[in-house]
C-alpha cells in the first residue's frame, strides 16, 4: 500500500461534490487546496494525473443555475461552459505553484479502439515526461454515456473513468476524493450510526449490497461506481483508496503509508 514500496504514479479523482457546494457555488478553497497539495506531492517525487468531475456543476454556477439540469442537450452544453472554466481555475491554481496543466477529454471509443488507446497511452506518458499534470475528464458534450447512463456500463462516471486511466497508465495507486472519508457499513448520509470500513480486501456481494447512490443533487453514482472502480484496479495489483475532500491535508499521511479512509487492496501477484 501507499507510502510501503516504489509507489510513484498517482492517479487522482475527484467529484463534484468537493469542487462545488451543495448550495451551487464553486468551492474555490478546495480546488486551491487540491492545486496546492497535488503540487505539493509531485514536488516529492510523484507523476500526478487528476481526474476531475465538476464540468456540469461548475458550469451551473457560472450560469447561476440552481440546480442540474435535467435534459440532455442542456447537461452537454452546461458541460461545455463548466469544462473551459474549470481548467482557467485549474490552470490558475496549478500555476500559483509553478505547474503546468493540459486537458484530456474522453469518450469510450477512445479507449476502446486499439489505435487511439496506444495514442492516449503515448500521450500520457509524454505529459508526465514533460512534468506536466492532465487532467481528465470524460468528453460530456460529445459523450452522454457518463451524464445519463447511471451504473452499469463500462465506461460512463469519473470514478470507473478514473479507474481506466489507472489501469492504461499503468499507476500504482487510485484516490478517490469526495465528500466522505471512506466505504461505510451504510449510507451515513441516511445512517447517523454508520460505521467505516477502513479495509477492503476483495468486492464481494455484501459489500456491493452496502453502497448507495450519490448523496446530493450534485454528485452522481455514489459508491456503487466507487465500488466498480475498485473491482477494475484491484484486479490489476492496483490499490485504491477513497478519501475525503473535506480532509485533503490527510493525502500526506496516506502516502506515508498511514490508515486514511477506506483502502481498497490490490490483487498481490
Ligand atoms: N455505504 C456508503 N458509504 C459512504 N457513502 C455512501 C454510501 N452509500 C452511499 N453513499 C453516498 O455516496 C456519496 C459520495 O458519492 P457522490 O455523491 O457520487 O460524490 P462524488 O462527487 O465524490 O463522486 C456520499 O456523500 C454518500 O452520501
Ligand atoms: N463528467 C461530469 C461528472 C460526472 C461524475 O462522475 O461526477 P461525480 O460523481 O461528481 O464524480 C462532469 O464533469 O460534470
Amino acid at each position: 500500500m501507499a507510502g510501503t514500496g516504489k509507489l510513484r504514479r498517482i492517479v487522482v479523482k475527484v467529484g463534484t461534490t468537493t469542487l462545488t457546494r451543495e448550495n451551487g457555488s464553486v468551492n474555490f478553497r478546495n480546488m486551491d487546496l487540491l492545486a496546492r497539495i497535488l503540487s505539493d506531492i509531485k514536488g516529492m517525487g510523484y507523476e500526478i494525473i487528476l481526474v476531475s468531475s465538476g464540468a456540469i456543476g461548475i458550469g451551473a454556477a457560472k450560469l447561476g443555475l440552481k440546480e442540474r439540469p435535467s435534459e440532455l442537450r442542456y447537461k452537454q452544453a452546461v458541460a461545455a461552459v463548466g469544462q473551459c472554466e474549470m481548467m482557467h481555475l485549474y490552470d490558475k491554481f496549478f500555476g500559483e505553484y509553478g505547474q503546468t496543466v493540459s486537458q484530456i477529454l474522453l469518450t469510450e471509443e477512445d479507449v476502446a479502439e486499439t489505435h487511439h488507446r496506444e495514442n492516449l497511452i503515448n500521450t500520457f506518458q509524454a505529459l508526465l515526461d514533460m512534468g506536466i499534470i492532465p487532467i481528465v475528464n470524460e468528453n460530456d458534450s460529445v459523450s452522454f454515456a457518463e451524464i445519463e447512463s447511471g451504473h452499469n456500463k463500462v465506461f460512463g462516471d469519473n470514478d470507473t473513468l478514473s479507474a481506466i486511466v489507472a489501469v492504461l497508465c499503468k499507476a500504482d495507486l487510485l484516490i478517490l476524493i469526495s465528500d466522505i472519508d471512506g466505504l461505510y457499513d451504510k449510507d451515513p448520509r441516511i445512517h447517523p450510526d454508520a460505521c467505516r470500513i477502513p479495509v477492503v480486501e476483495s468486492i464481494t456481494e455484501e459489500i456491493r449490497s452496502l453502497a448507495g447512490g450519490a448523496g446530493s443533487c450534485w454528485g452522481t453514482g455514489g459508491m456503487c461506481t466507487k465500488l466498480s472502480a475498485a473491482e477494475i484496479v484491484m484486479a490489476r495489483g492496483i490499490d485504491m483508496v477513497i478519501a475525503d475532500g473535506g480532509e485533503m491535508e490527510k493525502l500526506y499521511p496516506l502516502l506515508r503509508g498511514e490508515p486514511v479512509g477506506t483502502v481498497f487492496q490490490g490483487a498481490k501477484s
